[in-house]
């Protein structure tokens, strides 16, 4: 039987060629218009030679708005917050969110030291448990050796500190784990720690007899947690009765891990835009978060909300993030480096704090939202102008659609669309 769609996939030294050759063929392949490979070949603000090194098979850019939520105040201080998201009501809602979480200090936030942990997996030991104290007895010299792979690190005050050892037994049987835990200050880490990881494993091989397979970091970042707080009067977010309700949601993400994943997905909203618009390995964010919320056995809610004895609403969350000032895409893409200017943060500890206060903002904006007037009033209103836009609207019709249709109550696209028809019908 002949297979549906294309002819084949296979296409042998793609990535050899240039990024106007691979778009022919795929041009070819996929049929597109002219109209569309002229849209793909709009690099923006990213300049094609920069895209081409980022990744690989590059044929185009896709570009994302890049909005700054406002009113933050973390520790104090002062942030705009540069956001990229393709979601409406995720940077309306954490400005409305921070605007009224301003008082006193604003929100608090604290992170851990910058430590990663490299794992090295070793198989088949001459002894399990003796090798376990013949790793830590040469703690020292792996470290040492660790240690020599990177200069910048060490001079700057990082590098391997630590070491740790366990024993996994897997379906394949007994391995030893050793953890190598690096303090890699402004990276995220990533390249930095699997650089070390192999550069020891040969030593770890000597020690044990036995044999290093996997080398590489752990994103479950469990040493490179970061706490934010916050401590609100009832008066400033809707009185008493919103912040009991806030607390009985808080109360039912705990209870349910159906609610605990979406309360988590609004907390995410925040976090992941900020990623996304200083260029962080985002996945690492995302699989390190979800891993701490589980790390009970039981998928959990990474903040808590509380009233206290004066009757103030709390908030609390913590989570683990990887993020990086230094290497990876941060320093190659130009907008990351106009929105770590626009953050003006001095540290990857900073930007991680910045998060994890973002994170809790918008999770406090989406709660209030639930639990007073219901999402969808906000976020339909935003989303109904990009509902307005994709019908054809333009100009001052895209207000006029999105309000009729929020009046009416009448969100969807085939209502927009109608409504385009019928103003554009009538002049
Ligand atoms: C959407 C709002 C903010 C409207 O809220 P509102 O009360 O209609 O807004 P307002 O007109 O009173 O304005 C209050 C402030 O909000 C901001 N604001 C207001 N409008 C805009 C706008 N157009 N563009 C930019 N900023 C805006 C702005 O900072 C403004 O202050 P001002 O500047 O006037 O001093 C509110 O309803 C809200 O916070 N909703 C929450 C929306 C949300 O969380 N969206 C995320 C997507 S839903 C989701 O993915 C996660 C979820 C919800 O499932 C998670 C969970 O279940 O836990
Ligand atoms: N599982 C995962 O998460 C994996 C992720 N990755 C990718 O790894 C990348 C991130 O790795 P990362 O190690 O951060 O990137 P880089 O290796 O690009 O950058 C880190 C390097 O920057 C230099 N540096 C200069 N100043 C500082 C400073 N103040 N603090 C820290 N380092 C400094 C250091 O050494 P030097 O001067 O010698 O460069 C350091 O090793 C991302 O692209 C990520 O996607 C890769 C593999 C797996």
């Amino acid at each position: 039987m002949e297979q549906e769609g294309i002819k084949t996939s296979r296409i042998q030294g793609f990535y050899k060629l240039s990024i106007d050759e691979r778009l022919k063929i795929v041009k070819e392949i996929a049929n597109l218009t002219d109209e569309e490979v002229n849209l793909l070949r709009n690099f923006g603000n990213l300049d094609p030679k920069i895209a081409d090194s980022m990744i690989e098979n590059v044929i185009g850019a896709m570009s994302y708005p890049f909005a700054v939520a406002v009113n933050f105040k973390i520790n104090g201080k002062d942030y705009l917050v540069p956001m990229v998201i393709e979601e409406p009501s995720v940077v309306a809602a954490a400005s409305n969110a921070a605007r009224m979480l301003r008082e006193g200090e604003g929100i608090r936030a604290l992170a851990d030291k910058q430590y990663m942990i490299g794992q090295i997996h070793i198989l088949n030991p001459k002894s399990p448990y003796t090798a376990i104290n013949e790793i830590l007895l040469h703690k020292e010299e792996i470290l040492e050796a660790a240690n020599a792979t990177n200069n910048t690190l060490r001079k700057l005050g990082g590098g391997a500190k630590d070491i740790e050892v366990r024993i996994v037994e897997t379906r394949r049987g007994i391995s030893i784990i050793v953890h190598l835990i690096v303090d890699v200050l402004d990276a995220m880490g990533a390249n930095t720690v699997n650089t070390m990881a192999e550069a020891v494993a040969p030593m770890i091989e000597r020690i044990t007899g036995g044999e290093a397979r996997l080398k590489i970091v752990s994103n479950y970042a469990i040493y490179r947690l970061v706490r934010a707080w916050v401590r609100v009067s009832p008066d400033a977010i809707g009185g008493r009765d919103v912040a009991e309700k806030i607390v009985d949601a808080s109360a039912l993400a705990e209870a349910d891990p159906f609610r605990a994943v979406t309360h988590n997905k609004g907390i995410m909203n925040g976090i992941i835009a900020v990623a996304l618009a200083t260029a962080q390995d985002h996945r690492a964010i995302e699989a390190g978060a979800h891993a701490y919320a589980a790390r009970s056995g039981t998928y959990k809610p990474l903040s808590r909300w509380d009233i206290d004895s004066d009757g103030y609403l709390t908030g609390f969350l913590e989570i683990p993030l990887q993020v990086g000032i230094v290497g990876g895409a941060v320093k190659t893409h130009p907008i990351a480096r106009i929105a770590l200017k626009i953050l003006n943060i001095k540290s990857a500890k900073e930007l991680a704090e910045v998060m994890a206060a973002v994170g809790l903002a918008q999770n406090f904006a989406a709660l209030r939202a639930l639990v007073t007037e219901g999402i969808q009033r906000g976020h339909m209103k935003l989303h109904a102008r990009n509902l307005a836009i994709l019908a054809g609207a333009t100009g001052e019709l895209v207000e006029i659609v999105a309000e009729q249709m929020i009046k009416e109550g009448k969100i969807s696209f085939d209502y927009a669309k109608e409504l385009v028809e019928k103003y554009t019908s009538h002049g």
